[in-house]
């Protein structure tokens, strides 16, 4: 059936993660915060008790609200206004990186947006949550931990049925970004301190035009064309039924209203939508991204 030969060739474009991890030197990195200093790495305790003195206790977002509640959020957080991050260039060449290893197409950039800046005492943790997208081209989060001593605190990503787990490190700076809809968690510090920067990924650019010159949208143009003149068989009658007149593909990631648009899709979705989009453009079909809820 058409259906199912689309579907297969849709699948063999779609290796992409859901979170990546990459390692910088501490050198890379230098954070000044007003009232601490320049931070040195590792974080000492003394700079640590520094930043708290600075910091409020975090907020998190509930729907429309915004809450404060120890037992569900239980971190430090330094304004943002008061703190000045500085990357060498291996900064943008490991967003590039990661952007391909999350199947972000080549034409786009993933550009970081300071979020916040968040101190992990022993015992402190965040609870297992979906970060909001703050902004229109929001697709993914970057956590950046800061070198210092520290066991426990790892963050805990899942997303359809997996969980990984990535923990800070002492002498280098450790980064994760992951998809907007994973759920991820903190888990307790049990010794030491952890200090993360976090920061809003925005995706800019467009993987369409690539897309069109793909070897598979010939086939997956012709699968189109044949769903869409054979007619459907009914069930419990001898006569056949009128062709189809839609068909739905499900995408993997999950998507808020505001941020469903062709150019910000996420992982294997950006591969499979950019191909799809380019065959029912050959097939003269009508292409259009909607929720689902299943
Ligand atoms: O500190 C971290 O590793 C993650 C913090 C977090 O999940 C958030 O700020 O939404
Ligand atoms: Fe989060």
């Amino acid at each position: 059936m058409a259906r199912e030969r689309l579907a297969e060739l849709l699948d063999v474009s779609a290796a992409a993660a859901s979170s990546v991890y990459r390692k910088l030197s501490a050198t890379d990195l230098s954070v000044v915060v007003d009232g601490a200093g320049p931070l040195r790495f590792p974080v000492s305790d003394e700079q640590a008790v520094q930043l708290r003195g600075l910091g409020h206790r975090a907020r998190f977002g509930r729907g429309e609200q915004t809450l404060t509640d120890p037992e569900v959020r239980d971190t430090w957080e330094i304004p943002k206004e008061s703190v000045r991050v500085e990357w060498t260039e291996a900064f943008a060449a490991v967003l590039d990186g990661m952007r391909a290893e999350l199947g972000l197409p080549l034409h786009c950039e993933l550009t970081p947006e300071l979020h916040s800046i968040l101190l992990y005492e022993t015992g402190q943790f965040f609870v297992a949550h979906q970060d909001s997208e703050k902004d229109d081209a929001m697709v993914a989060t970057l956590v950046v931990t800061l070198p210092s001593a520290h066991t426990g605190g790892e963050l805990v990503i899942e997303h359809q049925g997996q969980t990984k787990k990535y923990r800070g490190l002492k002498t280098a700076v450790s980064l994760v970004a992951f998809y907007a809809d994973c759920r991820h968690q903190v888990v307790p510090v049990k010794t030491g301190n952890r200090v993360t920067l976090t920061y809003n990924l925005l995706l800019t650019g467009d993987g369409q035009d690539a897309a069109a010159e793909h070897p598979l949208v010939g086939d997956l143009a012709a699968c189109l064309h044949a769903h869409f003149t054979t007619p459907v068989v009914l069930p419990y009658s001898r006569r056949r039924g009128d062709p189809p007149a839609r068909l739905a593909y499900l995408l993997d990631h999950e998507y808020t209203a505001r941020g469903l648009s062709w150019s910000r899709l996420k992982g294997s979705d950006t591969a499979r939508g950019a191909l799809l989009r380019a065959a029912a453009e050959r097939a003269g079909c009508e292409i259009t991204l909607a929720l689902a809820e299943i």
